[in-house]
């Protein structure tokens, strides 16, 4: 996944971030409308983070096995716990490649939840 600054714009893009149609307020910033249950199925659960749940995510097109962080965004109370997480994404995608670094696949957001779906580590 990429990322790319406009000249006018100091927010990221994310180009593998999606969101569902008809979403009217969001957290990212993404015109790509996709859903995320139509690429990938949740599996069991691997563990708990600040804002939601880890859980294995199988890939329906590839059937690779990732883990997907399902964010709760009900749990997103201030500004601050909305910046932590767009913050988290935007370092991910940045150190995507990097050997010891687990990359992220995609992003999706959802009305209740943004997914992110990354490389599942054993
Ligand atoms: N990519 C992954 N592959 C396999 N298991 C994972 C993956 N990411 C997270 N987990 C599991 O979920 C647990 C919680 O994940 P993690 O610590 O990344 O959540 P977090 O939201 O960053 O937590 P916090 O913000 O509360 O520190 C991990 O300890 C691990 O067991």
């Amino acid at each position: 996944m990429a990322v790319a600054r406009s000249e006018n714009d100091s927010s990221f893009k994310l180009f593998n971030c999606y969101k569902v149609e008809n979403l009217t307020e969001t957290i990212l910033e993404t015109d790509r409308i996709s859903n995320f249950k139509d690429r990938y199925v949740l599996g069991d659960q691997l563990g708990w983070g600040q804002f939601g749940i880890i859980r294995e995510c199988s890939d329906k097109l590839t059937g690779e096995v990732l883990a997907c962080k399902s964010i709760s965004k009900n749990r997103l109370v201030t500004d601050e716990d909305v910046r932590s997480i767009k913050l988290e994404i935007e370092i991910m995608t940045r150190l995507s490649g990097h050997p010891n670094v687990v990359d992220l696949k995609d992003v999706y957001e959802e009305e209740d939840y943004v997914q992110q779906v990354m490389e599942f580590i054993n």
